[in-house]
């Protein structure tokens, strides 16, 4: 078994961090929310859990480089010290020496650069605007070397365990190592208990079908593409690399997602993909983007040499890719 301890600690971070989104969510006010520059939203509850997650892994990892989506610049404006009392609230009930300074600080812990030997990136909740309609977010870590993902891990508080069976509750966690599979937890048991995930085997029908986000990607020619592929079922349509959860545990057999028409220049971040597509690899699976080449982590946090991705089983994938270049020639 390799990287023993950074799994633990990402699996801690990522608990930690869920917990808070949990109790954010509970207490949360339309107010608790600010627009960034590209007009997206980010809620307390983003910030608190990148102050979380990094001030854990920088406790184990004192050397690792961490590439976060968010910063603390926004937070130290005046205007902004209701928020961050808000933010430091939340957080001492996990880390009691929280104060606004370690807040912000550890936060920042989060603006490393990408680099070719070894970082961590996080995306402390992926899926935002499912987060504030109570819907899919995701929290997602993973470490990358030389490039590739190493160690991945989600949790995903609102996702059902089992599609099919709502007793079984919501709230899963899904972690993966390079080389030793793909694995799933309910976070409703008292004992965290991973067990290996696989990708659909086409048994069931009904799961032969594509997960899709909500507000982002090209729904056109996506639909013409899965159609094309020979995937008949109705979408899933749902935020965050949960996606990438339901695709390496068989609920769905592929996961597109292609540029925006009215956003065609827009690039991915690699917080929004790099452990979920450990995960679905983990489980058997491939990804690539849209032209079926590989997926860049170690170039820049903007993933310049991509476009698009498509996450599915080998024949599906092959299939997905075949269809694009007839679409898109
Ligand atoms: N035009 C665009 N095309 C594709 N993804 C975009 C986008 N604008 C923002 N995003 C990313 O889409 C992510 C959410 O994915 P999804 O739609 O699958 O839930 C966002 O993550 P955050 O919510 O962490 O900001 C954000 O990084
Ligand atoms: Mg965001
Ligand atoms: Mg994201
Ligand atoms: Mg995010």
């Amino acid at each position: 078994m390799a990287y023993i301890k950074e799994k633990q600690v990402a699996i801690e971070a990522a608990l930690k961090a869920a917990a808070f989104c949990i109790d954010v969510q509970n207490e949360l006010i339309a107010t608790d929310t600010l627009e960034k520059g590209d007009k997206s939203p980010v809620t307390i509850a983003d910030f608190g859990a990148q102050a979380l997650v990094c001030q854990h892994l920088r406790t184990v990892f004192p050397n690792d480089i961490i590439v976060g989506e968010e910063n603390a610049s926004s937070l130290q404006l005046p205007e902004n010290l209701p928020l961050l009392e808000k933010i430091t609230a939340f957080t001492q009930r996990f880390v009691p020496e929280a104060n606004n300074e370690r807040v912000c600080e550890w936060i920042d812990l989060g603006n490393g650069e990408v680099n070719k030997e070894r970082f961590w990136t996080l995306d402390p909740i992926d899926g935002t605007k499912g987060f504030l309609r109570r819907e899919q977010y995701a929290i997602a870590i993973a470490l990358i070397e030389n490039g590739d993902p190493k160690v991945g891990v989600l949790a995903c508080p609102m996702l059902p365990v089992d599609y099919d069976d709502p007793k079984r509750g919501v709230g899963c966690l899904f972690v993966a190592v390079r080389g030793e599979g793909a694995l799933m937890a309910s976070l409703n048991s008292h004992r965290l208990q991973l067990k290996p995930i696989h990708l659909v085997d086409g048994r069931d029908p009904k799961r032969l079908r594509c997960a899709e986000s909500i507000e982002h990607g090209d729904h056109e020619l996506q639909k013409k593409v899965i159609k094309e592929a020979g995937l008949h079922a109705d979408s899933l349509k749902l935020d965050s690399q949960a996606k990438y959860g339901v695709v390496a545990r068989g609920d769905a057999a592929l996961y597109l997602r292609l540029p925006s028409p009215t956003q065609p220049d827009y690039r991915e971040k690699i917080w929004d993909h790099a452990a979920g597509v450990l995960l679905v690899e983990e489980a058997g699976g491939k990804a690539s983007d849209m032209l079926g080449q590989r997926l860049q982590f170690a170039s820049d946090q903007t993933m310049k040499h991509n476009q698009g991705v498509v996450v599915s089983t080998p024949v599906y994938h092959r299939a997905v890719i075949d269809a694009l270049r007839y679409f898109l020639a």
